[in-house]
């Protein structure tokens, strides 16, 4: 059986060129921490409870004062008009149309301003956020926000995973390392210090420290997440520090490949933070039942990179709705499934781990 996201990426395949299609499909290395997210799903189970339903269910989650109306929404991923001549704009549209919260970034190659425009002529109260590398120098970073909080995004997603650029061994066999002629990080244009702007002004800082955060948070006053955390000690001084969400991401197997599968992280980050900020996560969610299974292990909400990329690319703003509206179908599908009537009744008791019979100590949970 081929799901309905599996044919949307073999069609993607078959429209886009051969070098933007794997760097979209791959990871860092072996790839083991790409293949682990989404076999980390496949190893865990849902133990449905019984006679406790309702009629419609609730999939609304709120998030830093936005809602969402299921709790899936958009990660950040570089390069939409790569995927189609529309790009960001169409996904905006999607993802705005799906009730859904949009993730835009530094790398977009259309600016935040444009970005924010099409989610709003779609849906007046759409909420984007904008995601963004700390950058070497602060006034950069500064220059960043002062765009994104102008364009109206309503939160900041600072990537925390990429002190250094990943190593893509199939963008190398590509000898892919720049955007095609017409197309640039559209954000990165005339900031201070960084010259013409474009992909090459995007810099990675290895040296960013809690300090750097701190500067950030007192430039602004928008919530900040972190995406990328894995380490509970990590979620703990976030915490700390009065940072506003999380995100347990491995950077969809792109950063370090020895990183575990997400989900497999999630459950300590949870504990860590013991509810006092909502945790999300991403990597490897590709069915509404996924998204429950996080839920059921402590996020409040999930996000998808590259089963957008594929709705683009195969058929523009209609493939990314698709995917959208699928994602929420099989959510609310499965919710009613496990007996629950909105996302809260997703509870950690209900994981197991698949091949171990539950309740023999078996699962690590
Ligand atoms: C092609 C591509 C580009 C990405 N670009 C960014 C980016 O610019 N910033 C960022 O924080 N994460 C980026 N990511 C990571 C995603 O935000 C997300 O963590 C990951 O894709 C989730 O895994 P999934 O693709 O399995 O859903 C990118 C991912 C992909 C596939
Ligand atoms: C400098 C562009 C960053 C894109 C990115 O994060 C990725 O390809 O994973």
């Amino acid at each position: 059986m081929t799901s309905p996201l599996r044919a949307l990426r073999l069609r993607a395949r078959r429209s886009l060129d051969p070098a933007h299609y794997d760097y979209y499909a791959g990871g860092a290395g072996d790839e083991r921490a790409l293949g682990e997210n989404e076999r980390a799903f496949a190893r865990l189970a849902l133990l449905p409870r019984i006679l406790r339903g309702a009629e419609r269910r609730d999939t609304t989650v709120a998030l830093f004062g936005d809602r969402a109306a299921m709790p899936v929404i958009v990660s950040p991923t570089a390069f939409h008009r790569l995927a189609h001549p529309q790009g960001e704009r169409a996904v905006a549209r999607a993802t705005a149309a799906a009730g859904t919260i949009l993730t835009t970034g530094m790398a977009a190659t259309t600016p935040v301003a444009a970005v924010v425009d099409a989610a709003r002529s779609e849906r007046p109260d759409a909420a984007v956020w904008f995601q963004l590398y700390l950058q070497p120098e602060p006034e950069v970073t500064e220059a960043l926000v002062r765009r994104a909080e102008k364009a109206g995004c309503s939160a900041l997603v600072v990537t925390v995973d990429s002190p250094v650029f990943g190593r893509r061994e199939r963008d190398e066999r590509h000898g892919f390392h720049d955007l095609p002629a017409g197309l640039a990080a559209e954000n990165m244009r005339d900031l201070p210090g960084t010259g013409p702007g474009g992909l090459r002004a995007i810099a990675m800082s290895p040296a960013s420290s809690w300090d750097d955060l701190r500067r950030l948070r007192s430039m602004t006053a928008l919530p900040v997440l972190l995406k990328g955390v894995l380490h509970p000690e990590d979620a703990r001084l976030a915490v700390a520090e009065g940072v506003d969400g999380l995100i347990v991401s491995n950077h969809g197997g792109r950063q370090l490949d020895a990183a575990p599968a997400t989900v497999e992280a999630l459950p300590r980050i949870a504990d860590a933070v013991a509810g006092r900020i909502p945790v999300l996560l991403d990597g490897g969610v590709r069915r509404g039942s996924d998204a429950a299974l996080a839920l059921a292990l402590g996020a409040t909400a999930v996000g998808v990179g590259r089963p957008v990329l594929w709705g683009l690319a195969a058929d523009g703003e209609k493939g990314v709705r698709q995917v959208l509206d699928l994602l929420h179908t099989e959510f609310d599908h499965t919710l009613a499934l496990c007996g629950g009537r909105s996302p809260a009744d997703l509870t950690r008791d209900m994981v197991v781990t698949r091949g171990r019979p539950a309740g023999t100590g078996g699962s690590p949970w």
